[in-house]
């Protein structure tokens, strides 16, 4: 005999039917949600495996400029440029990273050339280019100078604005750098180029495959990034940073890693109110890569579940390494 009292809700009744799950769908991934990192090579016709980083490959420009078709093809709208810096470009004042002809200037200026509609950000920190891999100046105790920093920072962000970075996103946790930078920008006549602010950035484990790709690794030498990045026990202090770079003229902000910070990236969106981005950092494309080729998880679920995530948890757009193939799989849904 059936029970003769029903359930008064029914939750079951709206996931029936695929259809009926499409109408009552609260978040939707799309391919304009996400923003592809790529990593830019010297030379012609060079591509280089990251092995830390399967599937990804490090670009020269011309590469880039050819790979790119695909990628606006899929629609992905926005690229981050990391550049590769030779070893002998690297010194102790970083002076490369404002080098008008520096690897990450001339990608930009050649994508621009190749595709005018093509939003490109730029990250502005030194690490690539310092001889000990920290993202600052360092002092004769190894401390990360502030203020000295900035005003280098301030010359980079600078020239990526000239070569035609649409976002300049700074990845570098200095304080002060995000309000230096705007006025630089306005003095400059760069008054549309937008702020992309790393603001809750951690010192996080999971930027290992990255500092291979970038080969910053070997200069960082096991060293830490604890005096500038924050600390994964706090959450208030995200907040506090998030709020600082928007009073400083930032237009959007980033929270970075991104799955094991999500929760920072609910308070962002509910408390500031703001454009608001995660980064699903190397680590963690490299550990769900590691599960794929294993067999143990199922990519193309996975990489999509992973995403929407992100915008269940508030996120207006995504930074991840999974960009085409994500693409790709919302055109095949
Ligand atoms: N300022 C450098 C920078 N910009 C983006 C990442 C990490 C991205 C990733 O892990 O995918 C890092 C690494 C770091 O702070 O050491
Ligand atoms: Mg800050």
């Amino acid at each position: 005999m059936l029970s003769t009292t029903y359930p008064a809700r029914r939750m079951r009744r709206l996931r029936a039917q695929s259809g009926l799950r499409e109408l009552v769908a609260e978040n939707q991934l799309s391919a304009s949600d996400l923003i592809y990192p790529v990593f830019v090579l010297p030379g012609e016709g060079q591509r280089e495996a990251v092995p830390s980083m399967p599937g990804i490959e490090r670009l020269s420009i011309d590469e880039l400029i050819n790979d790119a078709k695909d990628w606006r093809a899929l629609g992905i709208t926005t690229l981050a440029i990391f550049p590769v810096t030779p070893m002998s470009a690297k010194s102790d004042c970083a002076s490369e990273a404002f080098n008008p002809e520096g690897l990450a200037q001339q990608a930009m200026r050649a994508l621009k050339r190749a595709y005018p509609d093509l939003l490109l950000m730029s990250d502005v920190a030194l690490d690539p280019f310092t001889s000990h891999g920290q993202d600052g100046l360092v002092n004769d105790q190894g401390y990360v100078v502030n203020d000295e920093t900035v005003e280098v920072l301030v010359k980079q962000a600078l020239s990526h604005a000239q070569a035609g970075a649409d976002i300049v996103a700074p990845s570098d946790m200095m304080d002060g750098r995000i309000g230096a930078i705007r006025q630089a920008l306005e003095q400059a006549g760069h008054s549309n180029t937008c702020i992309m602010a790393y603001s809750a950035k951690y010192a996080s484990s999971y930027y290992g495959p990255f500092r291979d790709a970038v080969g910053s690794a070997a200069n960082i030498k096991g060293g830490d990034k604890k005096t500038y990045q924050m600390d994964p026990a706090n959450s208030d202090e995200a907040i506090t940073e998030i709020a600082l770079d928007l009073q400083e003229g930032a237009d959007m902000v980033m929270v970075k890693p991104g799955m094991p910070y999500l929760d920072i990236v609910r308070r962002c969106k509910e408390e500031l109110k703001v454009p608001t981005f995660a980064y699903q950092v190397s680590g963690e494309y490299a550990m769900h890569q590691a599960a794929f080729a294993n067999g143990w998880l199922d990519a193309d679920k996975v990489i999509l579940e992973s995403l929407l995530g992100f915008k269940r948890a508030g996120a207006d757009g995504i930074l991840t390494y999974f960009a085409p193939q994500a693409a790709a799989l919302l055109q095949r849904k």
